[in-house]
């Protein structure tokens, strides 16, 4: 199977997609629709076969509309297979699927899990199906790289008939990322099967335990609200907070979800921005709110991290991803800096003049320390095609 996979990630506004070649030293078509469905600004963003980037106003287009500038923009180049990012696939997905109206409804019935991403996912498929009704679809899922998950990591302290009745229980996220970036790890360091923590710094963001090529904790849950401190979503907060916002202040439950999803986090914290280079920026200035903010994160992250350490039998070292993880210099020093007990040696020369977009080794000794640039799209695409070869022999 040698023609590309075309990888579409559907978020609420924005499409992300990329044509995925077999060879990994082929260039890719990539790019952005975002703005969409928002009455007026919608625009695609990418690069094209020669490498040029374009960028082309879309007027109101909703998601479909998208995808048909999308398809334009893919050339002569016609994809073998689509591979959607599907964020939630509860505890009936292991692995990737190939979708059908069977595999549809049982991600409906997760969406309430994860209300900001399964339905937009949804309605990147039913687009998709539309405009190719005879290339194969696979549905690659943030949560089926987590089902290794022993229970003592996956239960929560509740009531067993919330877990037997209603699958209440731990899931993870981000984990085509975390799966993507451990696997380079053992293969850079020569260490196949090492034991890494690894950080998955982007808007979305979560820690995660693996050992042997396997997800052994990580910091999201139930839904991808739990955890470390995000771009707009709060992490862990006391369980108690709802019933005292309801009962104090009146709060009604939609509205403790909206605040806790979207106004919180980095933006909640700082009261500016959930861009994490804006905050950098504004720290320089001598923002305290913007210090604060980048205090609280870092702190969250290691110690995040520290507690996953529990998970492993052995720790060969720390992975940063994301476009915090891989881009912000300071974050990780700050993270690294936080775990003296973890006999880390940061080389901040390398540290600092690591450029984006390449792996690279940031220690100075002692346990190991990489910047891994996450692959989610190759790796959506490789688990597609898989999934068809499995299928197909
Ligand atoms: N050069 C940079 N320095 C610091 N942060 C950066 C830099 N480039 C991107 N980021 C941050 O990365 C975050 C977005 O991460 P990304 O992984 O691209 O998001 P998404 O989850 O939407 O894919 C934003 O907070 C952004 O500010
Ligand atoms: C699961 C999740 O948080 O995804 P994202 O980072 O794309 O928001
Ligand atoms: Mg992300």
């Amino acid at each position: 199977m040698n023609a590309p996979v075309l990888v579409i990630n559907c978020g609420s506004s924005s499409i992300k997609y990329a044509l995925v070649p077999s060879a990994p030293d082929q260039p890719r078509l990539a790019g952005l629709a975002e703005r969409l469905g928002s009455g007026g600004d919608a625009r695609l963003k990418g690069i094209d076969s020669r490498g040029e980037s374009f960028s082309q106003a879309l007027g109101e287009a909703d998601h479909t509309r998208a995808l048909e500038a999308i398809l334009d923009r893919l050339e002569r180049h016609r994809p073998v297979a689509v591979g959607h990012r599907i964020v939630h696939g509860g505890e009936r997905f292991t692995r990737a699927a190939l979708i059908d109206d069977d595999v549809v409804a049982a991600i409906e019935q997760t969406s309430a899990l994860a209300p900001l991403h399964n339905p937009a996912n949804l309605e990147g498929v039913a687009a998709t199906r539309r405009l190719f009704p005879d290339l194969p679809q696979v549905a690659v899922f943030d949560t089926a790289f987590h089902q290794t998950l022993p229970a003592r990591a996956y239960r929560y302290a509740l009531p067993e008939a919330l877990y037997r009745d209603h699958a209440i229980r731990r899931y993870g996220f981000h984990g085509t990322s975390h799966a993507y970036v451990s696997r380079r790890a053992d293969a850079l360091s020569g260490l196949e099967g090492g034991g890494w923590l690894t950080a998955h710094l982007g808007n979305g963001c979560s820690t995660c335990a693996v050992w042997q090529g396997r997800s052994l904790d990580t910091s999201m849950g139930l839904t991808p609200l739990e955890g470390v401190a995000m771009g707009t979503r709060s992490g862990d907060v006391d369980p108690g907070l709802h019933a005292h916002l309801s009962r104090q202040l009146g709060w009604s439950l939609e509205r403790i979800d909206e605040v806790l999803n979207r106004n919180s986090g980095l933006l909640g914290l700082s009261g500016l921005t959930n861009d994490m280079r804006e905050l950098e920026a504004a720290e320089s200035q001598g923002h305290p709110g913007a210090a604060l903010t980048l205090e609280v994160f870092c702190y969250r992250i290691a110690k995040s991290l520290a507690a996953l350490s529990c998970a492993l039998p052995r720790l060969d070292g720390l992975v940063f991803t994301g476009g915090i993880g891989e881009n912000s210099a300071p974050v990780r020093e700050r993270v690294i800096a936080l775990l003296p007990h973890f006999g880390l040696q940061l080389n901040r020369t390398v540290n600092s003049e690591t450029v984006r977009g390449r792996e690279g080794r940031i220690d100075a000794g002692g346990r190991q320390l990489w910047v891994i640039p996450t692959d989610e799209e190759g790796q959506i695409a490789n688990e597609t095609r898989q999934r068809l070869q499995e299928i197909s022999a």
